[in-house]
């Protein structure tokens, strides 16, 4: 498979319709490439039906993954899932986006829907690459073309400072804060109310609020997530691997073990669920007396009743993980928010800079796509960040030791019909 993309100019962009028509006519010999079809229209059916669709990151992007697909050797194809889901990714590195998560929303709909496009293809005109070799250029993402109108995609790093300054968040005395029971039964909804923390999550999607959580209550979390490195002694009930074949990440080395019935499964990145415990009780009352310091104010917080189910997840990254960009939805539930609290030290890990992507449609069919990282966490600080709303969320890769984090996720019960569904699962094979 080819690395990178020849030059925007001369990328096999879907040809004007009469081309295909023209080159329909003519016989193609079995040895020369065939032209790659024009991307089919999106089915109505999904834009009409999926919201997550209407508001993507990747909406409108689907000619460029197209393109990149048009790289994908045609036997991988007729391949296994896990095998198809490496071959996209590595498609989607040429375009500049291999840190999505294959295996969310919408790119789960886009590439799936595109690759059964491509498989038919395929099939119809006898598994024959589309392309020749391309010579190997190396191309600027901020010069790809997602449209056949000359739009433009530029993809955007940029670190996280606010307008407090990165060190500068008021840390208040602990005796300033006249504990309330009611406020420790709901962390969404004094996050939700906290004025300075919200706006920053309106404008960059997060906030970081250093130093937020007791020492104490970091050491012993620290204590449960280290202390050994097999799972199963962690009280945690399940295990999700970020793996690439799965589409959710880079598993990187592998030093975890985890028990299953009969078997021992290495695993080397994962997040996992914790079950509701007086430590974990302790934490969620230290963040909410952080938040409420940090804001600087009482806020008007809502008792449980206006709360919906807490989920609290342990995130493990050996050397090499990485977490690809993805929102929290689950089945049934929202989850607007997540508090991402960090166990490591910033001297025991490199990488695994958190971010949260964002995306900006400019007119003219440019977009640009933003990913805001933050600066190295410490143990101790704590990311709040939107969850879903348009916004994406991942890890950047881990290029040294150990990152341990809890995050906290507390949903919302929901409206009734706003329900946002489900998207086409990816078929068999993407
Ligand atoms: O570990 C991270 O920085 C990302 C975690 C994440 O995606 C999550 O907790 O939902
Ligand atoms: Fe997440």
């Amino acid at each position: 498979m080819q690395r990178s993309l020849p030059p925007p100019s001369v990328l096999p962009l879907c040809p004007p319709a009469n081309a295909m028509a023209k080159r329909k006519r003519q016989k193609t010999k079995a040895s020369s490439p065939l032209p790659w079809p024009e991307p089919l229209p999106w089915p109505e059916t999904y834009t009409g039906k999926y919201e997550y669709f209407k508001r993507g990151l990747l909406l409108n992007t689907e000619h460029l993954i197209w393109t990149a697909l048009a790289h994908v050797a045609p036997d991988l194809f007729n391949k296994m899932k896990q095998e198809k889901m490496v071959a996209v990714h590595e498609a989607l590195d040429m375009i500049g986006l291999r840190w999505v998560g294959l295996n969310n929303q919408p790119l789960r709909a886009v590439v799936g829907t595109l690759f059964d496009a491509a498989q038919g293809f395929y099939k119809k005109n006898d598994w024959r690459s589309p392309l020749n070799p391309s010579p190997v250029v190396l191309m600027e993402v901020n010069d790809l073309e997602f449209t056949g109108s000359n739009g433009r995609i530029v993809i955007k790093n940029q670190s996280y400072t606010n307008s407090h300054g990165e060190w500068e968040f008021p840390i208040l005395p602990r005796e300033n804060f006249d504990s309330n029971d009611q406020q420790s039964q709901s962390i969404i909804f004094p996050i939700a109310v906290a004025t300075k923390i919200n706006s920053n999550l309106e404008t960059l999607g997060m906030d970081i609020i250093r130093r937020a959580v007791d020492q104490d209550i970091v050491d012993i979390l620290r204590g449960r997530a280290s202390s050994t490195m097999n799972i199963t002694a962690l009280e945690e009930t399940t295990a999700t691997l970020l793996t690439h074949t799965k589409g959710a990440g880079l598993a990187g080395d592998t030093i975890y073990q985890r028990k299953m019935s009969k078997t021992t499964q290495q695993c080397g990145s994962y997040y996992s669920d914790l079950k509701d415990s007086v430590y974990l009780t302790r934490l969620e009352k230290s963040i909410i007396d952080s938040l409420l310091k940090h804001d600087g104010q009482r806020t008007n917080a809502q008792t449980t009743s206006q709360a919906g189910k807490r989920k609290y997840i342990l995130l493990k990254y050996s050397t090499g993980g990485e977490n690809w960009a993805h929102t929290d939805d689950m089945k049934n539930e929202v989850f607007p928010y997540q508090a991402l609290l960090m166990l490591s030290n910033s001297d025991e890990y490199d990488g695994g800079e958190f971010y949260v992507a964002n995306r900006t449609d400019e007119g003219d069919h440019n977009m640009s796509i933003t990913r805001l990282s933050t600066p190295k966490l410490n143990a101790g600080d704590l990311v709040i960040f939107k969850a879903n709303s348009g916004y994406y969320h991942g890890m950047k890769r881990v290029t040294r030791g150990e990152r341990v984090a809890v995050g906290l996720l507390q949903s919302v019960p929901e409206k009734k019909g706003a329900k946002v569904k489900n998207g086409p699962r990816v078929k068999k094979g993407a």
